[in-house]
C-alpha cells in the first residue's frame, strides 16, 4: 500500500497557517471541535442505519483517551466514518460558500477582528493545528472494508495511505506541542483539564464521552479484577428538554454554538413546549449578528429537527419562513416518524402548524424586545430587518406582526421610528402615512419633495433599503391609515385658502400645454402645492412603478419598458411665473424649449436622477450663465 503526498487546496492552507500561528486565545476549543464532529458522525450513522439494514448503531459513543507518557489526545467515535476520497474533499479542502472572501477580508483587517470573521463560519478540525505539532487521523466509513491513514504537520501538504484492521468510526490523534501555560497552551492529557472541557463546552452533547486513560500502570500479578468502566463526562440532558430556571446561560451559549457555529452569544434565547395532540419542544436562538450568507439563496438555514431526542436533519426549512432564517436551534417532535424524509415534511400539516406557531413566537419575542430592551431591539433589527421586511411580501398572515416590529427611518428624528409610533404623532387631519423611497436618507431628505412637507411639519419614513421598493406596493395600509409615498400620485397638503385657484390655474394653463408637448420625458405637466422652494420637482402616478424599481430591474437584467413620469410646477417660484409671462409674450422665441429642458433637468438632479445627457445639459446651462455674468 503505497502512501500519497497531496497538497492542501489554497483556502485550506491560509486558514491552517492562521491555525498554526493561532489566532485565538482560546485554544481549549480544539477538543469541543472533534467532540462536536464525532457526535455528528454518530447521528449520520443512526439515521443511516435506520434505513439501511447492512449497517448497526449501537453503543455508539465517543472516547477521550490521554496518554501523557506519549503526549498525544484522541478522540475516538463509532460513528459514520469517511472514505478515503471523502478525507480528501472533506478535510483538504474548505467547501464552504464565501471563505475565499472571508480569508481576504481577515487579511485586510489583520488581526483585528479576525476571531470573529473566522466565527463565521467555523474551524472544526483544524483547530487542532493550534495545540498539535501534528494530526493522525484514521478513519474507515461504515459499511465498507478498508480504512484511511491520513496525516498533517499543518503545512502545506498531508499524507494519505490505506489502512488495515481499522474499527468503523474516525479517530483523530492529535500529537500536543510542549505546554505553555502563558500561551494559554495547557497539559491537554491531564484528567481534570479534559473533564473541565468537556463540562464546558459538551455537556449536552447526547452520547457518551468516556475518559479512557490509555497508560494505566501495569495491574499487580495475580488482580483479575475487570478494568473500572470508563468514566462517561456528560450529562447528556437534551438542553431543550431541561427548564429554563435549570440552565445557565453559559450552557445555552454553548449549545447555541454547537448547532451555529457562531462564536458569538445568542441576542435573544426562546424556548416553547407544546403539548396535546401534536406534542413539540423547541429552542430557539436568535442570534446577534448576521451571517454573511444572509441574502444568499443556498445560505444555511437554521433549524435543526429531532424527533424524541434523535436527530433527524439539518437545515429544516420547512421549520421557519424564509424571513425568519437567521433564526437558528432545535425542534423535537414527539409524534414524527424516525424515517421522515424532507418530501413528507413539506406536505406536513403538522410541521406548517409548527412553522406558524415558531414564527408567531418569534415575533412576539421581538415585539417583547422593542418595550424590554430598546438597545438589543436595535441591534436585532439593524442586523435582521432586511430580511425580516421581506416577510412583508411572503407572508401574508404574518404582516401585521411585523410590520409592529418593524422601525423605520424617520424626518421626525435621528433614531428610528415604529408605525405605531409615527400614527401617535400624526397631525390632526392628517389620515395617511408619507414616506418616500429612495438609495440614502441624504438623497431622499434633500429630495425637493419633501419640501412642504417639512414647511408644514409632517413626518415623513425614509425607507432606503431595496426590499422596501417592493414592501411598500404589497402593504396597502396600517392601523387604518393608507401609506403614501409623496413621490407619487397627487399630494394636497394645502389648506383650501393656499390652493392654486381657479384663476391661477387658468393662468398657467397655456404654458402646463406647451411644456406638456415640448418635453417628450414626461407624460403630464401640472401644478402642485408639495413644493415650497424649488421650481419644479418630478413624480411618479399612482399606478406607475418608482425610478429606483426601473433601476433595480434593469439592474437584474429586467427589461423595463420606460416609464414617462408627472413634472410638477411650483406657481409660487419666479422661475416658473417668469416662464409663464415669457411664453405668454414670446411663444415662438427659441430659447424657450431650452428653458423647459432646464427646468426639467434641475428637477431631475434635485431628486437624484440621471440625465439622459448630460453634456447636453451642461452646455445648455454654461451658455446660459454666460449670458448673466
Ligand atoms: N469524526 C468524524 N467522522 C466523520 N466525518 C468527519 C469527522 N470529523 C470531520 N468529518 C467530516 O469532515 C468535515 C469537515 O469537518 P470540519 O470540522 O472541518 O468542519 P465542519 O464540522 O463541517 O464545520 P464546522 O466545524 O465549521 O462546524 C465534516 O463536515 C465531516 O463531514
Amino acid at each position: 500500500m503505497s502512501t500519497e503526498t497531496l497538497e492542501f487546496q489554497a483556502e485550506a492552507r491560509q486558514l491552517l497557517q492562521l491555525m498554526v500561528h493561532s489566532i485565538y486565545s482560546n485554544k481549549d476549543i480544539f477538543l469541543r471541535e472533534l467532540i462536536s464532529n464525532a457526535s455528528d458522525a454518530l447521528d449520520k450513522l443512526r439515521l443511516a442505519a435506520l434505513t439501511d439494514d447492512e449497517l448497526t448503531a449501537e453503543d455508539l459513543h465517543i472516547e477521550v483517551v490521554a496518554d501523557a507518557e506519549a503526549r498525544t489526545l484522541t478522540v475516538r467515535d463509532n460513528g459514520i466514518g469517511m472514505a478515503r476520497d471523502e478525507v480528501v474533499t472533506l478535510i483538504g479542502t474548505i467547501a464552504k460558500s464565501g471563505t475565499a472572501d472571508l480569508l481576504r477580508r481577515m487579511k485586510e483587517n489583520k488581526d483585528k477582528d479576525s476571531a470573529e470573521l473566522i466565527g463565521q463560519f467555523g474551524v472544526g478540525f483544524y483547530s487542532t493545528f493550534m495545540v498539535a505539532d501534528r494530526v493522525t487521523l484514521v478513519t474507515r466509513k461504515a459499511g465498507e472494508q478498508t480504512g484511511t491513514r491520513w496525516e498533517s504537520a499543518g503545512e502545506g501538504t498531508y499524507t494519505i495511505e490505506e489502512a488495515a484492521d481499522v474499527a468503523t468510526g474516525t479517530s483523530v490523534t492529535v500529537h500536543l506541542r510542549p505546554k505553555d501555560e502563558e500561551d494559554a497552551l495547557y497539559d491537554y492529557t491531564d484528567e481534570w483539564k479534559i473533564k473541565e472541557i468537556v463540562k464546558r463546552y459538551s455537556d449536552f452533547i447526547s452520547f457518551p464521552i468516556l475518559l479512557v486513560k490509555a497508560a494505566a500502570e501495569p495491574k499487580a500479578e495475580g488482580d483479575d479484577e475487570s478494568p473500572a468502566a470508563p468514566e462517561t463526562l456528560n450529562s447528556m440532558k437534551a438542553l431543550w428538554a431541561r427548564p429554563r430556571s435549570d440552565v445557565k446561560d453559559e450552557e445555552y451559549a454553548e449549545f447555541y454554538r454547537h448547532i451555529s457555529h457562531d462564536w458569538t452569544d445568542p441576542l435573544e434565547i426562546i424556548q416553547m413546549r407544546a403539548e396535546g395532540t401534536f406534542e413539540y419542544e423547541a429552542l430557539l436562538f436568535i442570534p446577534s449578528r448576521a451571517p454573511h450568507d444572509l441574502f444568499q439563496r443556498d445560505g444555511a438555514r437554521g433549524i435543526q429537527l429531532y424527533v424524541k431526542r434523535v436527530f433527524i436533519m439539518d437545515d429544516s426549512r420547512e421549520l421557519m419562513p424564509d424571513y425568519l432564517r437567521f433564526v437558528k436551534g432545535v425542534v423535537d417532535a414527539a409524534d414524527l416518524s424516525l424515517n421522515i424524509s424532507r418530501e413528507i415534511l413539506q406536505q406536513d400539516r403538522h410541521i406548517q402548524m409548527i412553522r406558524r406557531r415558531l414564527a408567531k413566537k418569534v415575533l412576539s419575542t421581538i415585539k417583547d424586545l422593542m418595550t424590554k430592551d430598546a438597545e438589543k431591539y436595535a441591534t436585532f433589527w439593524r442586523e435582521f430587518g432586511r430580511a425580516v421586511k421581506e416577510g412583508l411580501l411572503s407572508e401574508q398572515d404574518d404582516q401585521k406582526a411585523i410590520l409592529d416590529v418593524s422601525s423605520f427611518a424617520s424626518t421626525a428624528s435621528a433614531d428610528p421610528t415604529t408605525l405605531a409610533d409615527y400614527v401617535s404623532r400624526m397631525k390632526d387631519g392628517q389620515d395617511e402615512i408619507y414616506y418616500m423611497t429612495g438609495e440614502s436618507r441624504a438623497q431622499v431628505e434633500n429630495s425637493p419633495h419633501m419640501e412642504a412637507f417639512q414647511a408644514k411639519g409632517y413626518e415623513v419614513l425614509l425607507l432606503t433599503d431595496p426590499v422596501d421598493e417592493i414592501w411598500v406596493e404589497a402593504v396597502p395600509e396600517y392601523d387604518g391609515k393608507k401609506l403614501q409615498s409623496i413621490a407619487r400620485g397627487n399630494v394636497d397638503l394645502s389648506a383650501d385658502e393656499d390652493k392654486p385657484s381657479q384663476e391661477k390655474t387658468g393662468e398657467f394653463a397655456p404654458l402646463l400645454t406647451w411644456l406638456g408637448e415640448t418635453l417628450d420625458e414626461v407624460k403630464e405637466v401640472r401644478l402642485t402645492s408639495r413644493l415650497t422652494t424649488s421650481p419644479a420637482c418630478l413624480v411618479s402616478d399612482a399606478n406607475d412603478i418608482t425610478p429606483t424599481l426601473e433601476k433595480m430591474y434593469k439592474a437584474m437584467g429586467q427589461d423595463v419598458p420606460p416609464v414617462k413620469r408627472i413634472l410638477e410646477l411650483n406657481p409660487d417660484h419666479p422661475l416658473v411665473t417668469g416662464l409663464r409671462d415669457a411664453y405668454a409674450g414670446r411663444a415662438e422665441d427659441p430659447a424657450l424649449p431650452e428653458t423647459a429642458e432646464l427646468l426639467y433637468g434641475t428637477a431631475l438632479l434635485a431628486e437624484g436622477g440621471d440625465l439622459a445627457d448630460p453634456a447636453r445639459f451642461a452646455k445648455l446651462l454654461a451658455d446660459r450663465l454666460a449670458r448673466t455674468v
